[in-house]
């Protein structure tokens, strides 16, 4: 019987010529990763307490991202236990104020196609937008990863989420995985895998591409994959790695449930306070005033982001009523955005650029937001409190969106502002 490429995936991880949803199998990992606020210091004394001896360190990555810069004497602490421990162990891969693991590990070629990818953070999920089953486990869980290499995991059904036609002007993979997330609801593919295809996934560039993936656990899922490609064997091949396996779905492969769109017709899309489901058509919103606007994150914060955001800012002035934060995802995309004018662009513009970093994204550090605020976000997540304040309110939407909505200081379509010419 055929299989999807989680299940192709899973039979690989397991040592197994065949496995099939619903079962549960020992998996070797290929990567496991963790951060800084759920890594080392919640393992360290159950992983000493059971030998203390990782089983491959060429495996192991360590991100430092979610508390840089620090803001408190508490972050400040986190940073330096976790570099410690990477020191300890004599970690080849620790990377400190890089930019957020997930979008770090891709750049850095730990995310391959066919790999089983396993980290402490609920986003690890992004990986799978190169071809890789890459999941969040628990810390507690990730211990016994570090000990032996091995976890269990029952095997998902897959959920084959169809985008056919070509995007339109003005929309992006964010509004197609907000109006997927909208019809899946925010737990209706839990314990699943979502897997995208069709002509509109195709074309996107692999920026694109990770945004859905990243999304795929704001439905639920246990990971989203995308089918690899030549996309991909280019990128990796850029960092010197040739030895790629494009591992694809077999075509009587069986799905749990089957979404098909024609992107043809998409509108910008937003997701409304406070779930990430509650999306409706940009139309429908706009005109919503707002404190600030926040374009970054793990999920788009990569240089076609901050290039749609520079062509909409170009020439034009960030709304006097606002504030307006620019993270680049990573360090590599702050200089290519450097290099490109673009970060010029945006200061110009009034935007402020801060550094690489989980920071504003997840209401850590730079860029919190007060009681009563309303903010306009490219991130992933809307519920309460998560940017800060509790009674503050989160609007999710694509770059461009954000962009828009920068220049007037309430939510805007953001085909207003893109020349037709345009497309990335
Ligand atoms: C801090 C951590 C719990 C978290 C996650 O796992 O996703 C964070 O990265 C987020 O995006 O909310
Ligand atoms: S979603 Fe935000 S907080 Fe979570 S890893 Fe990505 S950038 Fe960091």
């Amino acid at each position: 019987m055929g299989m999807t490429l989680a299940e192709k995936i899973l039979a690989k991880a397991s040592g197994k010529n065949e496995v099939k949803a619903g079962e549960i199998v020992w998996v070797k990992a290929d990567i496991a990763m963790m951060h800084d606020l759920l890594g080392p210091r919640l393992i360290d004394k159950g992983f000493k307490r059971l030998g203390g001896k990782l089983f491959d360190k060429e495996k192991v990555v360590v991100v430092s991202d979610h508390c840089t810069p620090p803001a408190t004497v508490q972050q400040a602490d986190i940073l330096k236990y976790t570099r410690d421990w990477a020191r300890e162990f004599d970690l080849p891969y620790y990377y400190e104020f890089e930019g957020p693991c997930h979008q770090v590990i891709v750049e850095h070629g730990h995310v391959r196609p066919g790999r089983l990818i396993l980290g402490t953070d609920s986003h690890t999920c992004m990986a799978g937008g190169m071809g890789a089953f890459a999941t969040g486990i628990g810390s507690t869980e990730m211990i016994g990863v570090l000990l032996t290499g091995e976890t269990w995991l029952k095997v998902p059904e897959t959920i084959r989420v169809h985008w056919g036609g070509s995007i339109p002007h003005g929309v992006y993979s964010k509004d197609l995985i907000l109006k997927t997330i909208k019809d899946i609801g925010h737990a209706g593919a839990t314990y699943q895998a979502l897997e995208f295809s069709g002509s509109a996934i195709r074309r996107m560039s692999l920026d694109e591409r990770l945004v859905l993936s990243n999304m795929a656990v704001e439905a639920g899922a246990k990971t989203g994959l995308i089918e690899p490609d030549e996309a991909v064997v280019h990128f990796l091949r850029d960092r010197g790695i040739e030895d790629v396996e494009l591992m694809q779905s077999d075509k009587d492969a069986t799905y749990i449930r089957e979404l098909s769109y024609d992107a043809t017709s998409l509108e910008p899309q937003v997701a409304c306070p406070h779930e990430i489901d509650n999306v409706h058509p940009v139309s429908a919103v706009e005109g919503q005033a707002v404190d600030q606007v926040y374009l970054g994150s793990c999920t788009n914060g990569r240089i076609s982001d901050l290039r749609i955001a520079a062509q909409i800012l170009k020439g034009k002035k960030v709304s006097k009523n606002i504030r307006c934060l620019v993270v680049p995802a990573s360090q590599a995309v702050w200089m290519q955005a450097n290099k490109e004018g673009i970060l010029d662009v945006l200061t110009e513009a009034g935007c402020i650029v801060n550094m690489p970093s989980c920071g504003a994204c997840g209401g850590f550090t730079s860029g919190v937001i007060g009681a009563g605020e309303v903010v306009m976000s490219s991130s992933n997540r809307n519920f309460r409190g998560r940017m800060g304040s509790a009674s503050g309110e989160i609007y999710i939407g694509s770059p461009a969106t954000v962009a828009a909505t920068a220049i007037e200081g309430k939510i805007a379509d953001p085909r207003n502002y893109i020349p037709k010419e345009v497309m990335i």
